[in-house]
């Protein structure tokens, strides 16, 4: 049976296609922020004067629909920064997110955070163009990537200066695991069937490299659950829909983070 992950991909390898015939790699390389030095995720996680939230911009997912469809990206973003986000997610796949590289280039305009570009990278293109529109951290996903693709793909990123988030959904994808990975995600939703369950993230924990940054992705709701996490010995806390649901994701944002300490 397909998945969500597989119709994703198949469109990916369609828009890069499309893309190559536009844009090269050239054009990334020589482009503005190619030259601009990133800014550490990880430095960021571990600054104990942020929340390690990585708060995410998200105005549609396949799991939901449309959550906040219209929502102000740069309202948004600086919002989650003045409020003690440790670095911004934002959302850059159109056609099931409803996201776009204008949004992520906004929030570059206004923020001093990290922001992770948070979409399908099944391409070498898409890693320079990832430097290019202005992200600091790229997320792998070893779902839908074999080992040696998430190995080039993390080298072609340590190259050009990026971080790298390598997601896991399962224990038997931590073999995907290599020198180019900065930090490790553990996704609690269950792609098949957009079940979230929470505990699955302290179940890999144990398994994961001592010396990577862990965050827990995916289906995060209530500050007592960051807590339980943090004390099981994760760093980060990758979390959207519960901000983005609220017709004021910001107060939303600044009351969760406060119950989260
Ligand atoms: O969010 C979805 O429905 C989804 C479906 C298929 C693939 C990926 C999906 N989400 C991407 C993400 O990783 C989340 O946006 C992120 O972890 C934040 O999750 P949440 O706090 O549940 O919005």
């Amino acid at each position: 049976m397909k998945t969500i992950l597989d119709e994703i991909v198949a469109q990916k390898r369609k828009e890069v296609k499309e893309k190559q015939q536009i844009t090269s790699i050239e054009d990334f390389r020589n482009s503005e922020n190619f030259i601009l030095p990133v800014i550490s995720a990880k430095a960021s996680i571990l600054d104990e004067s942020k929340s390690g939230i990585i708060a995410e911009f998200k105005r549609k997912s396949p799991s939901k629909g449309f959550i906040n469809k219209d929502a102000n990206v740069k309202d948004i973003v600086t919002g989650y920064e003045t409020h003690g986000a440790s670095v911004v997610s934002v959302l850059t796949d159109k056609e099931f997110f409803g996201g776009s590289f204008e949004d992520l280039q906004q929030a570059k305009e206004v923020l001093n955070i990290p922001i992770l570009r948070k979409d399908f990278i099944i391409d070498e293109y898409q890693v320079y163009e990832t430097k290019a529109i202005g992200a600091d951290l790229m997320l792998l996903i070893a779902e839908c990537l074999t080992k040696d693709e998430v190995y080039n793909l993390a080298k072609t990123a340590k190259e050009i200066g990026l971080e790298v988030l390598l997601e896991l959904h399962s224990e038997d994808q931590l073999d995907k695991v290599n020198d180019f990975i900065d930090l490790i995600g553990i996704n609690n939703r269950n792609l098949k069937t957009f079940e979230v369950d929470i505990e699955k993230s302290k179940q890999i924990l144990k398994q994961l490299p001592q010396d990577l940054i862990k965050v827990a992705e995916s289906g995060i709701s209530d500050p007592k659950t960051v807590k339980e996490l943090r004390k099981a010995g994760f760093q980060a806390f990758l979390i959207g829909e519960n901000f983005m649901k609220n017709e004021n994701p910001v107060e939303a944002f600044q009351e969760f983070t406060k119950q989260s300490k």
